[in-house]
């Protein structure tokens, strides 16, 4: 309920207001103006109606006489006739002084036949008069006319009268409309005007700062008042402050959020243009400006097709553009990365998205191009890419590059019907070089070596590192094999002139193995195995000679057969053992976890490294039986460290492609933790990059089912394979591990620190933990400190150790006290 009355605080502040709008003073109010009115109407009215009273009563006055006279006429007509017949002067006299004592009566004039007159009364002069006249007979048989009566009303008194009355009537109506007018004049100032001024001046008050003050009347709060015309307006009033209250209010969140919006685009570290409907920018934000160098105002009303990617040729642009309309009209949306140039000429990688800006209707009103420079991120990725596909040292293209070309020089071959020579050379005695000279002695024949290899081959031919001193040659198109023998004599007779290492000359040669697709072998690694055997044959030949493949050099294949058979038996014959290397903290030095690493020892064979076994085992489907026991293991290992040591010790187990693809891997993984009680974020799977990049569905869902479950997921070897930033966003990695080739270089070559800096920079920006791998010196750990490395893994820390020599490295060694 809203208070009665006015408080005399709120009628105040009701009345002073600095900004408030003059108050005017109205001249004549409505109630003055009211009263004026009345009394013009109602004096008006009274005085017509007091005139038509006083001239009827005037009337009738008139009448009242006339009777009079005819009542004399009837009354003394034969009285006086007999006076007059019997002479009787002194009755005559006596009923004319009774006529003249009438009210009005004021002067008789009797004629008598024949010629005399009686007069009695006076008239003033110019009187109104009213005469009546009749004669006097005597009937005595015979009619005698005796005279004539004239009786003369003055009217001189009946117009005083009048005139009293007159005076009287106005004076009284004057009077009565007088204070009907005050009446009225209080009664309405009371109940109207004063309420109607209080509105216009809360009204004429209104403005943002008192629109939270109700209109509230000085009068009573009753049922009834509230329902009168005043209490509705009032309620309008207040609806009405109510409304723009609430308006107010409304557009006062809505400019905060339309500012707070627009200072976030103007701010936003990414470009960003908004166009209209036609594609015309209507707006640049501040980082556009930065990227690019245009103004906002200089671009204005312009298409986006002239500032992105305009150093593509006109036509290339216009489709490029046609085809973003097309997309974004049909999906919604466009994605993609685009070389475009700054107005300084520059060129730059940007990423960029397309989408409209819909209206509540859901048509598209603009759209908005969000711009990103991702040209660090693809000069890296394409200093990785190069890294990944090519031989640091020597510039050719590396294992897997060569590969790739072997597969398309079959499948063309396979077209053309034509013939690829495939050749290995070895460089004969180059561990004694490298042992004897040093490294950078080995490090500069390499570098001669390949370019004198080179220098034998024409263009479409590629010659590849393998690795060590191994090369590889692809000869895609040869007319026979005599070519192929034709380019092994020109590589041997290129090794004829002595290499200058150290300042001294030495005598290189090397042997050459051939095989030919698709005589040989019509698959690439059989090609590649069947060239490998032919190049050990040379070299059993002597030395600086080249030999063609035989089926009897398959005897070497033999070898990998009684290694697979020695495999197969392995795990049933206990000879795998698991070794495991310290991962530290490397802020702190502190043990955080260890990697299992997977040792054969074989009576046999000896001990085998798992570079050796793992890809035959891989290539049997081996790798599932023995991966699983190095699950099982790993996790048992890491539950009994936890029981020793009463501290969480996470444990790491490499996965390989074949494995990870296994229907049951997941179900293996998750009996391995049951089994062992291990809690699964203290297991970490290592994946290689290899394996992400096939992209598949299958992976993204095995990866996914991985991560629900608690267990850690970590990319092994990145730097080694395409290793494309943008695909570990898509999947749920926890960290990354950058390969030991890296971390064993970044002192000695620029590129391979800068290379490391930004693989953390980037993978912090990922949200993923970083392990270096590799780590063999204190300088290296310095580096990896400075650039905020989380983790490091290498022989400076520990070699792989079996799992006795590991417990006792947990008891003895103080990194694992931390
Ligand atoms: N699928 C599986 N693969 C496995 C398993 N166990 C091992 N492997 C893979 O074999 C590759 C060779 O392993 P290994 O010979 O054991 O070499 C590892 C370390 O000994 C070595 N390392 C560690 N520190 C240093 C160092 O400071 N310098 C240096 N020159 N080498 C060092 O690096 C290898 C660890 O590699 P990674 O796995 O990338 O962390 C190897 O690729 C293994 O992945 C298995 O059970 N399953």
């Amino acid at each position: 309920m809203q208070n009665t009355y006015v408080s005399a605080q709120q009628a105040e502040s009701m009345t002073v207001n600095a900004t408030r709008p003059k108050r005017l003073r109205s001249a004549s109010p409505l109630s003055l103006r009211l009263v004026a009115w009345i009394l013009l109407f109602s004096s008006a009215f009274s005085l017509l109606a007091s005139g038509a009273q006083i001239y009827i009563d005037y009337q009738e006055d008139l009448d009242k006489i006339r009777e009079r006279m005819r009542v004399i006429e009837s009354g003394y007509r034969s009285s006086l006739a007999q006076s007059l017949w019997a002479l009787d002067q002194k009755h005559l006299q006596t009923q004319m002084e009774g006529i003249l004592s009438l009210p009005y009566i004021d002067h008789l004039r009797l004629r008598i036949e024949p010629g005399s007159e009686v007069v009695m009364g006076t008239l003033p002069r110019g009187a109104d008069v009213l005469t009546h006249h009749f004669d006097l007979v005597h009937v005595d048989g015979n009619e005698f006319r005796l005279g004539e009566l004239t009786v003369t009303a003055n009217l001189q008194g009946l117009y005083s009268d009048l005139r009293r009355r007159v005076g009287l009537i106005l004076a009284t109506q004057f009077f009565i409309v007088f204070f009907v007018s005050i009446l009225v004049f209080w009664i309405f100032r009371h109940l109207v005007t004063r309420h109607l001024a209080a509105m216009a001046d809360y009204t004429r008050d209104l403005s943002l700062e008192t629109l939270s003050r109700p209109l509230i009347l000085h009068r009573p709060d009753t049922a009834a008042y509230r329902s009168d015309e005043l209490g509705m307006v009032t309620d309008a009033i207040n609806q009405m402050r109510e409304r723009l209250n609430n308006d107010v209010a409304r557009r006062e969140r809505d400019e905060a959020e339309i500012r707070k919006f627009s200072e976030a685009i103007e701010q936003s570290p990414s470009s960003v243009l908004i166009c209209d409907r036609q594609w015309h920018i209507e707006y640049a934000n501040h980082k556009f400006s930065q990227l690019t160098g245009h103004k906002p105002e200089e671009i204005i009303g312009k298409h986006p097709s002239a500032l992105i990617a305009p150093n593509v040729d006109q036509v290339e642009a216009g489709q490029l553009w046609q085809g973003i309309r097309l997309q974004v009209k049909r999906v919604g949306v466009w994605q993609g990365e685009v070389n475009s140039v700054r107005r300084n000429g520059d060129r730059y990688w940007e990423q960029i998205v397309v989408t409209p800006i819909k209206d509540k209707a859901g048509e598209s009103s603009g759209y908005l191009i969000l711009g990103e420079d991702i040209s660090i991120r693809k000069r890296y990725e394409q200093q990785l890419l190069r890294q990944a596909n090519y031989d640091v040292l020597t510039g050719l293209p590396n294992r897997m590059l060569a590969l790739d070309r072997l597969k398309l020089a079959l499948a063309q071959a396979r077209r053309d019907e034509s013939q690829v020579g495939v050749m290995f050379l070895d460089l004969d005695n180059f561990k004694h070089i490298n042992d004897t000279l040093g490294h950078d002695a080995g490090d500069t024949l390499l570098v001669e070596a390949a370019r004198r290899i080179s220098s034998c081959l024409r263009g479409a031919s590629t010659v590849a590192r393998l690795g060590g001193d191994e090369f590889l040659v692809i000869l895609p198109g040869l007319a026979g094999p005599g070519d192929s023998n034709q380019v092994a004599e020109r590589i041997l007779k290129t090794f004829t002139p002595p290499f200058i290492l150290n300042g001294q000359e030495v005598f290189v040669s090397t042997s050459i193995g051939i095989a030919i697709f698709p005589t040989d072998s019509d698959n690439s690694s059989n090609l590649l195995q069947h060239a490998d055997a032919a190049m050990y044959q040379a070299k059993h030949q002597g030395k600086s000679s080249y030999a063609r493949f035989a089926p009897e050099m398959t005897e070497v294949s033999h070898e990998r057969l009684q290694m697979e058979s020695h495999m197969r038996k392995a795990l049933e014959l206990g000879e795998l053992e698991l070794h495991f290397q310290p991962i530290v903290e490397t802020r702190s030095g502190n043990l955080v976890g260890a990697e299992a690493l997977l040792r054969w020892n074989n009576p046999a064979l000896g001990i085998v490294m798992p570079d050796r076994f793992i890809p035959l085992a891989e290539e049997t489907g081996l790798i599932i039986p023995i991966g699983e026991w190095v699950i099982n293991e790993a996790c048992k290992a890491a539950q009994s460290w936890q029981a020793l040591t009463g501290r969480d010790i996470s444990i790491a187990v490499n996965v390989s492609p074949r494995q990870f693809r296994d229907p049951k891997f997941i179900d293996i993984v998750m009996h391995a933790l049951w089994s062992s009680e291990l809690r699964p974020e203290l297991l970490e799977l290592e994946i290689t990059e290899r394996l992400i990049l096939d992209n598949s569905i299958e992976t993204a869902e095995i990866l996914k089912q991985l991560d629900a479950g608690g267990i850690r997921l970590s990319v092994d070897d990145f730097g080694t394979g395409y290793s494309a930033l943008s695909y570990l966003k898509s999947y749920p990695f926890d960290s990354l591990k950058i390969d030991k080739s890296f971390v064993q270089d970044v002192l000695k070559e620029a590129e391979d620190a800068s290379l490391v800096r930004a693989i953390i920079q980037m993978a912090h920006s990922l949200g993923l933990d970083v392990i270096a791998e590799g780590v063999e010196s204190e300088d290296q750990t310095h580096f990896l400190k400075t650039e905020n490395c989380d983790y490091s893994q290498g022989y400076f820390y520990s070699r792989p150790m079996t799992e006795q020599d590991f417990i006792h490295w947990l008891e003895t060694n103080e990194r694992a006290f931390s």
